[in-house]
Order: structure tokens, then C-alpha cells, then sequence
């Protein structure tokens, strides 16, 4: 292991607590202890991870979880008390070598090939090829298909919601509150940022995954002033001079100032608010955001930040901005910035037309995009129960099949041609284009030789005969890498952000059309010629001859 791969390994976060060997479904266990029986403790499998169908009506998902997953190998081990807990749980009659058995089984035997993490995926394409001794590589399934289903549902819908919001907005995922309880959120948390968010309010998730995290305040704060007399302390002293400066007082007369230049009369704005406004203010005077829909943005909260804006200004800051949480959120943000501009000219202060609009409120994927529509002045969104609880499409249904035993292939028949599997230990490649999109995602029997840059390649549908196509590829891309070899992470997954910047290369290869929101036009996953026979020849000899009488 190189010097950096030890630093990286060694910022790895810790893995949460939960992710155990037990968390999974007893069928893996019952199932380990008839296979033990049956005396196929040597047999040798190969499990493929793949999903059938892309999330949220698109035509693309984002890979994630690998990273996890490779942790989970690494601690597989079964501690005492799970033994102790299985032997009470499982039937009577199960013979007690079987719980030494399991005492000792770890990962050591089992290879894990995968795509790299932030990749762009496509159904059918294997995420991860899990080889080894039969019962290990069963009893990893849902524990994986749990590691990899959510993870890469989240980094989809996130790098969805950046696809829409365009990259000059910043994005804040605010979900925890709304999350699928906490795992839910710390999950949602981490891979809200690898699809392309920008930080998250959770702060547990900032410090376990080194995620920047960031906020506003709530309503409650605003609520929680009457009037001005709330106030305790108004002083602040200048932030270069030091002189003390009565952040009440200048607040006040600069109410009246705006005022005059916005047309609001500053008797109609709430006082509690301004209170609310200027004690938030001498807290974070450097980071100075307010919520200012409480009561009325227009006649109260625009009006009471501009002077607590300008007022601190004086004393020497900068404020930051503002957030908006309910109403018409382009119609308000459009005011917002017509009154910081009006603001700047007035008083000669260019940067308060810059001030950063913050909105939030039940926000997805149409909202942004119609808020597109309208023209919207907003800075950044913050994203909460869409984001997070993948609202429009709430799993990704990622599977795991034995496609080898014992150098046999395996097939999975199916009334539903979709579910058939592709049998056998497979390659897959990528296929580029001239251009440097991507064309085509390829599967190949191991034996094949890999597609060669330049040289024609039949790609075919692995169900239906007629649709078939040559491909002479101006790059090909291997998409395994092995990651899990002989009892180590045998090559070390990117840290986050490297893997968060993968998400936005590997998007960046995939045509407009198979990205668009409507209707997008389905990439192609296709098999050799070879594999194509392959598959037929064995789904032939499985398939039963029915007999008519
Ligand atoms: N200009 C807009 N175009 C499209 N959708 C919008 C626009 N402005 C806000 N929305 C969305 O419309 C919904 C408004 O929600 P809702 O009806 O609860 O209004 P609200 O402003 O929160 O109401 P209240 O002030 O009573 O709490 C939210 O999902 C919000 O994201
Ligand atoms: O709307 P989301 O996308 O889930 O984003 C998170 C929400 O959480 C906060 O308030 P909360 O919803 O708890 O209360 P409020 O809307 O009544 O202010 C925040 O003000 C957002 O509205
Ligand atoms: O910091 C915020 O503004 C925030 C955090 C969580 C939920 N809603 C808002
Ligand atoms: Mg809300």
C-alpha cells in the first residue's frame, strides 16, 4: 500500500455501528446452515449486484456504497453474543459444529470486483461480482443490497436535484427531521453530498464523513421576542476599531432610512422580529442569515434584516443574507433581490445586491424546475423531506444472483423476460464514442477477449434477437476494478469528495438527451454475440418442454 492509500485509510470514517453481520435476513443464515449440511462448505459462487430499472422515471443512476461495503467486509465476524443470540433463535436440532463454523468465517476467501463509486450505472451492468465460497458470499446479500440500494437511490436523487438546479446554486440538504429515522438520515446526509450537494444542516454526518456543514435559524427563534425590551445586550463593539456600537439604535435609524427607500412603513414591521433579528445578529455578526418570512416578508422581515444589515455594516461587518420559507418563493425572492438592489443604489453599497437568498419549504425537482421557469433570484436552496426520503421514488430495487457455481453457470427463468439473469462470471466494458460520450455499456463472458479501441464489435439485446448493432469505440473503458481480495481492500475507494467529483465527470460522458427530465431517451446495455449464445443455449436447456394433451 502506497503512502497515500495509508493516509486515505486512514481518514476512512468509522462505520456506523449498526452495519453488522446480523443485519440481515434470517433466510441467509437458515440457508448458510443447509448448504453446511448438504456439505457444500468448498463450493465456489459468483453472485452478481445489479438492479432492472433506473429510479425517479430517468434513464441513469449514480453508484454508491461501495465505500461501505468494503468496510462491512472487513469486520465480518461473528462476536459471542451473536452466536450465543442464533443458537437461542434457531431451531433445536441444529448441530452445535455448525456455530464453530460460523465462529470463524470471515471474508478472507471472498474477491469483490465492482465499478468505482460516483460512477453513472445502468440496468442489468453489475455494480458489484461477489466471488468465493458459496456460504460467505450468501450470507453477505442483504446486507449489501441494504449498503448499496439507499446509498445509490440518494446519490441519484441528489445529483438529480443539481442536474435541475444548474451549478451556480448552491444546495443544502436539511432533511434529518424527515429522514427514515436516523440511519436514514445519516445515510441520506452523506450521499445527498457524493450526488452533488454542497453541505448539510446534520451535524453528526459533518463530523463523521468530514461533510461541510451549515444552517440558518427557525421560526421559533424569531417567535420567541415580543418586543424590543427582549433585548438584553445591544452592544457590539466595530470589528476594526473596537469602538462599542449600539446595534439597537442604528438598527432603529436605519429602519426609518429604508423605509423611506422601499415604501414599507416601519410601523407595520414587527418589532419582536427586529429584536429576534438584532440579537442573531450580535451572535454571528460575521455570519449574519435571517429567516425573515415569520410574519410578512415584504412589510416586516425585508425591511427589519436591511436595517440590521446596515446597521452591522457600520459597525463594521458584512451580512449574508437572507431565507425564505414559505409563500411564492420566485415572486419573493425576486422583491428580495429588487430591494437589495434598490438598497445598493441608494446607499452606495454594491455588495448588498449580492446578498444570498436562501429558500426552503417542501422543495423537489418540479419546484426547481418551475421556479427555472419564472425567473427565480435564489441563491440557494435548502432541501429537506424530498431529498431525503426519495419521495418521487422511494427504492431502488438492486438484486443479487448466483450467475456461477462451481464453474457452472446459473440461470434465473422467468415468465418476465426482464427478470431473466445473465448467467455466468461476466466482464463489463464501456464503450466511448468519437465524440467522448458514451455509447454503449457491454457484457462479456470472462473468457472473451476485451473490445479493442477501433475494432468492430457486435453489441446485441441480451433478449431480443432483431435488435443488434456494430460499434467501433474511440475508447473503452473495463469497468471492474477488484476491491476486496485475500482478506484486504485490495484497491482503496476515493474519499468523498474525490467520489462526489466522479458523479459529476462520469454525468458529464452521458449524452443530454439520456439526462433530460422528460421522457429521456434509454441508454443501451447490450452482450457479445458470444454471451448472447451463451444465455440462449442455457436458458434452453433449463427451460421445461411443456407437453399439450
Ligand atoms: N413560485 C413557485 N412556483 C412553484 N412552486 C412554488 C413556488 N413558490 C413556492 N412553491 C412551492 O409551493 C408549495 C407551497 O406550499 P404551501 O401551500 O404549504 O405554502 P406555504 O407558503 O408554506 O403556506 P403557509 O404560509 O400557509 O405555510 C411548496 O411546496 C413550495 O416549495
Ligand atoms: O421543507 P423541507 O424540504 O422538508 O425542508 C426542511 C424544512 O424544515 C424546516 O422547518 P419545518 O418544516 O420543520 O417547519 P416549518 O416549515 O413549519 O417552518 C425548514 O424551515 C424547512 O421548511
Ligand atoms: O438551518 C436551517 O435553516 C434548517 C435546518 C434544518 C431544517 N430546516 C432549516
Ligand atoms: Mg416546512
Amino acid at each position: 500500500m502506497s503512502g497515500e492509500e495509508l493516509n486515505i485509510k486512514r481518514t476512512m470514517a468509522r462505520q456506523n455501528g449498526i452495519v453488522q453481520p446480523l443485519l440481515t435476513d434470517l433466510y441467509q443464515i437458515t440457508m448458510a446452515y443447509a448448504y453446511w449440511k448438504s456439505g457444500k462448505v468448498n463450493d465456489v459462487a459468483v453472485f452478481d449486484l445489479f438492479f432492472r430499472t433506473n429510479p425517479f422515471q430517468g434513464e441513469f443512476t449514480i453508484f454508491a456504497g461501495l465505500e461501505e461495503c468494503l468496510k462491512f467486509l472487513e469486520n465480518f465476524h461473528y462476536s459471542d453474543s451473536d452466536i450465543e443470540y442464533l443458537r437461542q433463535t434457531l431451531p433445536e436440532n441444529i448441530e452445535p459444529e455448525f456455530f464453530a463454523y460460523l465462529k470463524d468465517l470471515t471474508c478472507k476467501d471472498i474477491r469483490v470486483s465492482a465499478i468505482e463509486e460516483g460512477s453513472v450505472v445502468f440496468p442489468r451492468v453489475p455494480l458489484l461480482r461477489v466471488e468465493g465460497p458459496l456460504i460467505v458470499a450468501q450470507l453477505l446479500e442483504t446486507t449489501l443490497l441494504t449498503l448499496v440500494n439507499f446509498a445509490s437511490l440518494m446519490a441519484t436523487n441528489a445529483a438529480r436535484y443539481r442536474m435541475v438546479a444548474g451549478k451556480n446554486v448552491s444546495l443544502l440538504e436539511f432533511g434529518l427531521r424527515r429522514a427514515q429515522g436516523p440511519d436514514g438520515g445519516l445515510s441520506a446526509s452523506k450521499y445527498a453530498y457524493i450526488g452533488g450537494f454542497d453541505g448539510t444542516s446534520n451535524v453528526l454526518a459533518g463530523k463523521m464523513f468530514n461533510i461541510p456543514v451549515r444552517g440558518t435559524h427557525a421560526h421559533s427563534f424569531v417567535t420567541s421576542f415580543s418586543t424590543l425590551e427582549d433585548l438584553h445586550s445591544v452592544m457590539i463593539g466595530h470589528a476594526e476599531t473596537q469602538k462599542s456600537c449600539n446595534l439597537l439604535e442604528m438598527s432603529l435609524e436605519w429602519r426609518k432610512r429604508v423605509s423611506a427607500v422601499i415604501d414599507i412603513s416601519p410601523e407595520e414591521a414587527s418589532d419582536g422580529e427586529l429584536a429576534a433579528l438584532i440579537s442573531y445578529a450580535l451572535a454571528f455578526p460575521s455570519g449574519f442569515l435571517a429567516l425573515v418570512d415569520t410574519y410578512d416578508v415584504k412589510r416586516s422581515g425585508l425591511l427589519n434584516f436591511c436595517a440590521v444589515a446596515l446597521a452591522l455594516h457600520d459597525c463594521g461587518y458584512r451580512a449574508v443574507g437572507i431565507r425564505i420559507d414559505s409563500g411564492d418563493l420566485a415572486y419573493l425572492s425576486v422583491l428580495a433581490r429588487e430591494t437589495f438592489e434598490s438598497i445598493a443604489e441608494a446607499f452606495k453599497l454594491p455588495w448588498f445586491s449580492k446578498l444570498t437568498i436562501v429558500a426552503s419549504n417542501d422543495i423537489n425537482e418540479e419546484t426547481i424546475l418551475s421556479l427555472n421557469e419564472q425567473g427565480h433570484k435564489i441563491d440557494c436552496f435548502g432541501i429537506g423531506t424530498h431529498l431525503v426520503t426519495c419521495q418521487r421514488q422511494p427504492a431502488l430495487g438492486c438484486v443479487y444472483k448466483l450467475t456461477e457455481i462451481n464453474g457452472q453457470p446459473r440461470i434465473k427463468l422467468s415468465q418476465d423476460v426482464g427478470k431473466v439473469t445473465i448467467p455466468g462470471h461476466k466482464e463489463a466494458y464501456r464503450l466511448f464514442g468519437a465524440d467522448g460520450h458514451a455509447l454503449i455499456d457491454l457484457l462479456q463472458r470472462s473468457s472473451e477477449p476485451a473490445p479493442e479501441v477501433g475494432q468492430k464489435v457486435l453489441c446485441r439485446h441480451p433478449f431480443q434477437e432483431s435488435k443488434r448493432a456494430y460499434v467501433i469505440p474511440s475508447k473503452v473503458e473495463h469497468l471492474y476494478k477488484v476491491y476486496w481480495k485475500d482478506g484486504i481492500i485490495y484497491t482503496m475507494p476515493k474519499p468523498l469528495h474525490e467520489v462526489r467529483e466522479r458523479v459529476q465527470s462520469s454525468l458529464r460522458t452521458l449524452r443530454q438527451d439520456i439526462k433530460r427530465n422528460l421522457n429521456p431517451t434509454p441508454y443501451k446495455v447490450a452482450v457479445s454475440d458470444d454471451l448472447y449464445n451463451f444465455i440462449h443455449d442455457l436458458w434452453l436447456q433449463n427451460a421445461p418442454i411443456g407437453e399439450l394433451s
